[in-house]
């Protein structure tokens, strides 16, 4: 079975979770473009949700599509955002932002009371950190903000190149505006000790690891679907 396929199977499957009425998080990528597509379907069925864009991507596709959108102004609070991811551990702690959104995609997901991840199986992982972590950090400062990051993870016995994103020629631009190192630390044993580190760097505005954020992901495999579930949601 294809990739794009798998991502169309864990994508139904999420559709299983929304219901009338809910006003969603809707994520970025290409999994998450796919659950798009079918709830697209469904709306055009006479579903009624409304959505909050986790990137200017997305919204871009859910206008084309006549998925309904609003705004966190407008919707402080959300039911569920479905997202997709680039790592899952076993705890369903993520690394996300491979799609340069994990700003929007971690204040989404806070903002929800259920986010569920969907991706194909080759994403779950013993340990966070094969996919280089993105760390979000603002324009002003970014050398002295790559040393800053270095010395952090340096302390948590982490190493390894960090990596400005390009688009071609120029750096990428995040939606809010911020550019993106990614970071290749390999296995990262403590997220939450990495996670409070970056935090406390001033130029750092956000990072990919999603700590405490998924509830569920649904997995996509040749074998079928593996739902997996914090002990919250039990
Ligand atoms: O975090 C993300 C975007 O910022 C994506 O959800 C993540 O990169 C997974 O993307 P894809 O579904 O294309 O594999």
């Amino acid at each position: 079975m294809d990739a794009k396929t798998l991502k169309i199977k864990a994508a139904a499957e999420a559709l299983t979770y929304v219901e009338d009425g809910m006003r969603l998080g809707i994520g970025t990528g290409s999994t998450a473009d796919e659950f798009v597509r079918l709830l697209a379907v469904r709306v055009k069925d006479g579903l009624d949700v409304i959505g909050v864009p986790t990137s200017e991507r997305t919204a871009a596709l859910c206008r084309e599509l006549g998925v309904r959108l609003t705004t966190l102004e407008e919707t402080p609070e959300l039911d569920l955002t479905i997202d997709g991811a680039d790592e899952v551990d076993p705890e369903l702690t993520l690394i996300k932002g491979g799609g340069g959104a994990l700003l929007r995609e971690k204040i989404v997901a806070a903002a929800s009371k259920r986010m569920v991840v969907i991706a194909d199986e080759t994403k779950l992982v013993e340990a966070l950190g094969a996919f280089p972590l993105p760390v979000e950090v603002n324009r002003f400062g970014l050398a002295a903000t790559k040393i800053a990051i270095e010395r952090a993870a340096s302390s948590l016995d982490l190493s390894g190149p960090l990596t400005l994103r390009m688009t071609g020629a120029e750096p990428f631009v995040t939606d809010g505006g911020h550019l993106i190192l990614d970071a290749s630390f390999g296995r990262i044993p403590d997220t939450r000790a990495l996670s409070l580190a970056l935090h406390a760097i001033p130029g750092v505005v956000e990072h990919g690891l999603f700590l405490d954020l998924a509830r569920v992901a649904i997995l996509a495999g040749a074998d079928g679907i593996r739902t997996l579930t914090t002990k919250t949601e039990r």
